[in-house]
């Protein structure tokens, strides 16, 4: 049980370059495969051959070009700028009487954000906490209701076991406050997600370092890349992204804007290509480049169609005919929102891709974080970062303790 992963508090970098390589945890060994269409010829794929390659900007002076916009976009294309024909007419001075314009609302800080979006889970249990232990001794009744009301926010029998285990050794019998029942749930948490979080490291000797992300329908997959290529590209990678999310049109347009806002050059296809081809395609060409991190988006999935769980496999056994070592990482994206799922979508994406790493998205929505704590203690991969925003700038470090206080509502 993952209870002996537990240890000392990991980095809460958001990411880092260096020489160390992601552990890669129940990836299936690489085997001896057959691909369903010839790979002999670098490009073969007739989709790609006229468009793909020749999109994405090529001249290596092009990295940097784009202004980065950090704003929360769609999936429209960015439309150029039209100046007016004619003068524009003199604007119009409003009227003294005229009510002020609303201020905006200032946006809150990330840490708000989250703890906003966590909100829905630490109220649970603060309530429930507050219910259980007002005017009550630590007895075993009150300890079996506080496992209960632990177990319902999605915490894990694992995890539940073992606060209430650390509240009866400190405290049994004896008088306690709610505030002190939180602050131990607090840091019996963070004990338990301290070893995971770590941010994502590129091993800067691989040329690329290939990173493939997967995931259900929605849960943040392309979103993410974009995030990411903005940060490295800050750090002064020359990074690449790969539209492998063929299924959806508007994806692959999603990650161009992405790509134009970050400067990275995108590779992508016709809507419907084949998106193992397309991945072999981005690394070829990446590596021929001299790309330090090539990203590949996929098309979500649900990890119960075997046939696109399939499909997924296939890419990964695609690129490894480029580099055999391949991917570096494998990032599977959590929808906060979802709960006990959520444990299914990493056991079997974890079982097929041989992901590496987590990242939770949409925590600043309403948000059931109770589950990451859960998948934590059970799994041990990494949390590399939190999606707190659809900007470029939402994607923050995972820091267990700021998570853990803001579950067990502790300031
Ligand atoms: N509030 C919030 N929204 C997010 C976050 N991450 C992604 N989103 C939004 O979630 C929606 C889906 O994100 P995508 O990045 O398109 O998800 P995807 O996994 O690529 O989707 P598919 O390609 O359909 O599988 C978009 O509207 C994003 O803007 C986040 O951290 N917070």
């Amino acid at each position: 049980m993952s209870e002996d992963k537990r240890g000392l508090f990991g980095s809460v970098r958001m990411f880092g370059i260096g020489k160390k390589e992601q552990p890669k945890p129940a990836a299936p060994e690489p085997e001896a495969v057959e691909v369903e269409t010839p790979l002999a010829e670098p490009v073969r794929h007739a989709d790609y051959d006229s468009v793909a390659l020749a999109e994405a900007p090529v001249a290596a002076e092009s990295w940097k070009d784009f202004e980065i916009l950090d704003e929360p976009r769609g999936d429209a294309v960015i439309e150029a700028f039209q100046a007016p024909s004619e003068p524009l007419p003199a604007p119009v001075q409003p009227a003294p009487t005229a009510a002020p314009a609303p201020e905006e609302k200032p946006r809150l800080g990330w840490l708000q954000r989250l703890k906003h979006g966590l909100t829905k889970t630490s109220s649970k249990l603060t309530e429930g906490i507050t219910g259980v232990f007002t005017k009550r001794k630590l007895d075993d009744d009150t300890l079996e209701e506080l496992e209960d009301l632990l177990i319902q926010s999605d915490l894990g029998l694992a995890v539940s076991a073992r606060v209430v285990g650390a509240l009866k050794k400190a405290r049994y019998n004896s008088d306690i406050s709610p505030e002190e029942v939180r602050a131990i749930l607090a840091a019996e948490v963070e004990k338990v997600l301290g070893p995971v979080a770590q941010p994502l490291e590129i091993d800067t000797s691989k040329k690329p370092y290939v990173v493939l992300m997967v995931g259900v329908n929605g849960t943040g997959k392309t979103t993410t890349i974009g995030k990411y290529a903005k940060q490295f590209t800050e750090q002064g990678l020359k990074v690449m992204l790969a539209a492998g999310d063929t299924f959806r049109a508007a994806a692959i347009e999603q990650l161009k804007v992405w790509g134009e806002r970050t400067g990275a050059p995108v590779v992508s296809g016709a809507q419907g290509a084949d998106a193992a081809g397309l991945a072999f395609d981005a690394l070829t060409r990446a590596k021929k480049e001299g790309a330090d991190l090539l990203i590949i988006d996929t098309a979500g999935r649900l990890q119960n169609k075997t046939g696109l769980m399939a499909e997924l496999e296939k890419i990964i056994r695609v690129i490894r005919k480029v580099d055999p070592e391949a991917p570096h990482s494998v990032l599977l994206t959590l929808d906060a929102t979802t709960g006990q799922n959520a444990l299914s979508q990493v056991e079997i994406f974890g079982k097929t891709a041989g992901v590496t790493g987590l990242i939770m998205t949409k925590l600043d929505g309403t948000a059931r974080g109770g589950i990451l704590v859960a998948i934590a203690a059970k799994h041990g991969l990494p949390v590399h970062a939190i999606g707190v925003g659809e900007s470029a700038s939402d994607l923050q470090a995972f820091s267990a303790q700021d998570f853990a206080r803001a579950i067990a509502g502790v300031s």
